[in-house]
Order: structure tokens, then sequence, then C-alpha cells
């Protein structure tokens, strides 16, 4: 099969010719038909993280496929089945978070396209346990960035505890972002769209933003605190000045929900104002489930929009230089 592999941190990606991947007991074999490019994917190519991926492995946690054959012990799933393997590849059922329907944060999960062999190949193994059917009504190459971009905003739409009447500052209108706006909006929220590129907020406004500020024009905290501040604010742009910027764009009682993992892994805040503002800090990370299929039901009932353009995965490393550029609309899906 054709797979996109990290082989070095500091080079390119290689597109090799592999072997099928044999099936460990618990999982299927998925034949990919379109696999979503996340920023997460360029974080592990480069090993921008503390805990790097072993090399060489295959990147992708957006892929969305049919099953091709079951392995041992295999309930549940069948060959024919439309499924999207998301980041969480695998968590162990029976601790303390995955009881009380906190599975992404289960100590012993394996990650799809990070310690397990991901997406951007023409097959996956996937634990069936792990993978979410795909309701007929959502294309493939629409459930892909749903199955990470949009499963992850709408959690973190989810944790901020958003309501109808308040105010959501979405920093970074990338992937995530694009969705994390739509998620707000179906929340009832007015929305501000941040970035840096105008090409992305007049697609923030396309979606319906009520407002958009250009950051590399304007000050967004300024632009965000005339409004009279947000009340949620959700940090997707990987780069660490925007966590102040969002912190600062707050009203009192404000949320701050972090999502983006930029490489530099520290942050700094002011004590003072976060306190005496009553502000909440959120990490966030990814979605179970039970919030994909959610994810998907809103999709199949037409209430999200997702904005992609297809690629030939040969085209991995000039898509991961585009990405970084900003020139592309949303994300990006390889057709395989
Ligand atoms: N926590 C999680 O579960 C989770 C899940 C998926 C992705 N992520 C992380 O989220 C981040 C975003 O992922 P993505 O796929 O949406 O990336 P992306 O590259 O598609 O989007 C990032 C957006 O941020 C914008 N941006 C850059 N600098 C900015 C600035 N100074 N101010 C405002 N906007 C700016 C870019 O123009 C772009 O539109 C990555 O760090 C990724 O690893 C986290
Ligand atoms: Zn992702
Ligand atoms: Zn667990």
């Amino acid at each position: 099969m054709h797979a996109a592999v990290v082989t070095r941190f500091d080079g390119p990606i290689e597109i090799q010719d592999l072997p099928v991947p044999e099936l460990r007991p618990g999982q299927v074999l998925v034949r990919v038909e379109a696999s979503g490019l996340c920023h997460t994917d360029i974080h592990a190519a480069r090993g921008d993280w503390p805990v790097e991926p072993a090399l060489p492995f295959t990147p992708g946690h957006e892929g969305i496929g049919v099953i091709q054959h079951v392995g041992a012990g295999v309930t549940g799933r069948a060959v024919g089945e439309r499924v999207a393997v998301p980041w969480l590849g695998y968590a162990c059922g029976i601790c303390d978070y995955c009881v009380s329907g906190r599975e992404t944060l289960c100590e012993s999960q394996l990650n799809t396209g990070y310690s397990l062999n991901g997406c951007h190949a023409e097959y996956v193994a996937a634990y069936a346990s792990h993978v979410v059917p795909v309701p007929e009504a959502v294309s493939s190459f629409d459930a892909a960035p749903l199955t990470c971009a949009g499963l992850t905003t709408y959690k973190a739409v989810k944790v901020s505890g958003l309501r109808p009447a308040e105010r959501a500052a979405i920093f970074g209108i990338g992937g995530l972002g694009h969705l994390a706006q739509q998620y707000a909006q179906i929340f009832g929220a007015e929305t501000v769209a941040v970035d840096v590129t105008g090409e992305k907020l007049l697609l923030a406004a396309e979606l319906g933003a009520t407002h958009v500020v250009n950051a590399a024009a304007d000050d967004p905290v300024r632009a965000i605190r005339d409004l009279g501040g947000a009340d949620v604010a959700v940090v997707l742009a990987a780069d660490p000045r925007v966590l102040q910027q969002a912190h600062a764009s707050l009203r009192r009682g404000g949320r701050l929900v972090l999502v983006s993992l930029p490489r530099d892994n520290a942050m700094s805040l002011p004590i003072f104002e976060t306190v005496l503002g009553g502000i909440s800090v959120i990490g966030s990370i990814v979605g179970t489930r039970a919030d994909l299929a959610e994810v998907f039901r809103l999709h199949a009932a037409g209430r999200t929009t997702v904005k992609y353009e297809t690629r030939k995965l040969d085209d991995i490393n000039r898509s991961f230089d585009d990405i970084l550029a900003g020139r592309i609309p949303a994300r990006l899906v390889f057709e395989l």
C-alpha cells in the first residue's frame, strides 16, 4: 500500500510502498478513502511535543473508510461498514476516566497517527472498539475534518459552558476554527473570529461570524474589549502569543479554553487579572466517541459546513508548507 511515513523529525515525509498492516486482536482493517490533514500531524512529524512518537510512523487521525476485514475477537463491527478512525485510537475501558465518560483522559490510551500508525495510507489497522460509524448522509470528505477538527471544537465549546447571549472569541480560523465558530453559533452565541489572513476572515464572515478581527492589522484585545469582552475565548492558533491575547480579551467570569499545542510547551498568564476576574482556564483534548457521533448527527442534519480542498497523498510535504504559510482554506483532505 501507498503510505506517508515520517522517518526523521528534521526532514521531509516519505511516500513508501508498505505491506498492508497485520491486525492485532480486536482490530479491523479499514480501506481509507479520505484522510484529513490536521496541524497536529505537522507537530507529530516535527517532534514538536514533549513525548515524541517512535520513528518510523504514519501520521493522520481524520481517516474515513470502509472495513475490509475484522480481526480476532472483534464484535459489533462488520465488513462493509464505513467508519471514522479518530485520534483516540484505543482507551482501556475500565479505568476511572473511561468508566466516567472521560475516555480522552485514559492514561493507557493509544493515539492514531502518533503511537499507532495512522490514516495517511491506503489501509489502517484500527481498534474496532474505537472506530465510529459514519452516517450515510455524511460524505467521507466532510466526515474526515469532522473526525478531529469538528470533534475537538465541539467538545471545546461544550466544556466552555457557552450559553446563548454570550460572546465567543475564536482565535485561529483554520481547520479547527471554522468549525469552532459554527458550534459556538449553534450554542446560540455571538461570535468573534480572529485570524491573521484576510481569506480566513472572509470564510468566517460567510459562515456567519458576528464580527471578524484581522490580528495582523488590528489589536484583537482592543477590538474584542470594545465589544464588551468575550465570555469564552477558544485558542486554536499554534502561536503561544495568542494565548495572552485570548486571556486579555475576556470579560470578568470568562473562560479561556486551550486547544492548540504550540511547540514551546510553556505559558504565562497574569495571576492578578485571572483571580480578580474569576477567569477559568480549561484544557480540552479531542472528544469522546459519543461526542463524535453527535458531531456527525449535527452535520447530517445540515447544521454545519465543512470547508476543505482535496489533495493527493504525494503532495503531503507541499501541503505542510501551505498550511504553515496560511494558504489553505480551512482543511486539506487526502484522497486515497
Ligand atoms: N487539543 C486538541 O484536542 C487538538 C486537536 C486538534 C488539533 N489541535 C491543535 O490545534 C492547533 C490548530 O490546529 P488546526 O489544524 O486548526 O491548524 P490550522 O493551521 O488549520 O489553523 C490555525 C489557524 O491559526 C491562524 N493563526 C496563526 N497565527 C495566528 C495569530 N497570531 N492570531 C490568530 N490566528 C492565527 C492561522 O492563520 C490558521 O488559520 C494545532 O496546534 C493542533 O495541534 C489540538
Ligand atoms: Zn487533529
Ligand atoms: Zn481508561
